[in-house]
């Protein structure tokens, strides 16, 4: 019986596109002038730090930061510091109304149903928890955080590590074999399975599929399941 459930964004809750096409760009065109005029902020010159560490270079200037902050964005690398930048980035773009966090309306129809019966909502996601709460905050629906009972990113482990579902389950309320953890991908839904949870595939861009998990095309699918 699921009493729980851990929802990946991209891909399964929201448009790839919007990400690709409209949040990564905005990251892009503003990450050099941000990370300059905001070098001496304490959260960001932590993030700063963070990135010399991934290159193993202590004394790397802030040109060799930027740079390399470019190339993973380019990349769609999952680093921890880009994702955490990325989201103070992106608070400008929410704040100003050049975008609304896009948000699939079968998926706000499906969130609101689980939550309606009582069944908890959790989101795991590769961008950052602040860039969650923006999405959420400044969605097509308006402000939704009230659906999710809490957030996890990175900081808690790569979404391809069975590790990080673990330590997800240990902060929930429920065994790992009542939670069901939603992803468009194979190599997240693969880890979250090792780690005893149920999983369940988003498909809506001709991803990879598997035999492991079961996948529905759209969230008004997941009735006719018997999960
Ligand atoms: C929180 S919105 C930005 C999403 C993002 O930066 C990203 O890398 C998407 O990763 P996900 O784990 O949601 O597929
Ligand atoms: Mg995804």
């Amino acid at each position: 019986m699921i009493k729980a459930i851990v929802t990946d964004i991209e891909g399964t809750i929201t448009r790839i596109s919007f990400v690709k096409d409209i949040l990564f760009p905005y990251a892009a065109k503003h990450l050099e002038e941000f990370v300059r005029a905001n070098q001496q902020r304490d959260d960001v010159k932590t993030q700063i730090d963070a990135v010399r560490n991934e290159l193993n270079n202590p004394q790397a200037s802030l040109d060799d930061v930027i740079a390399a902050l470019l190339g993973w964005i380019e990349a769609d690398k999952k680093v921890t510091p880009l994702k955490q930048l990325q989201g103070f980035i992106w608070q400008a773009g929410y704040e100003h109304g050049d975008f609304t966090g896009h948000i699939y309306p079968d998926a706000y129809a499906f969130l609101n149903e689980q939550n309606s019966q009582n069944i908890d909502l959790y989101v795991y996601s590769s961008g950052s928890v602040k860039a969650q709460h923006l999405l959420f905050t400044h969605s097509d629906y308006g402000d939704i955080r009230h659906l999710f009972k809490g957030y996890f990113d990175t900081q808690i482990g790569a979404k391809q590590e069975p590790s990080s579902y673990q330590a997800i389950a240990a902060q929930l309320p429920y065994d790992a074999q009542h939670i069901l953890f939603l992803s468009d991908v194979v190599a997240e839904l693969d880890a979250a399975k090792a780690a005893d949870m149920q999983t369940l595939q988003l498909w809506r861009d001709n991803q990879a599929q598997s035999d492991m998990h079961p996948a529905i095309e759209s969230f008004e699918q997941f009735k006719a399941l018997s999960l």
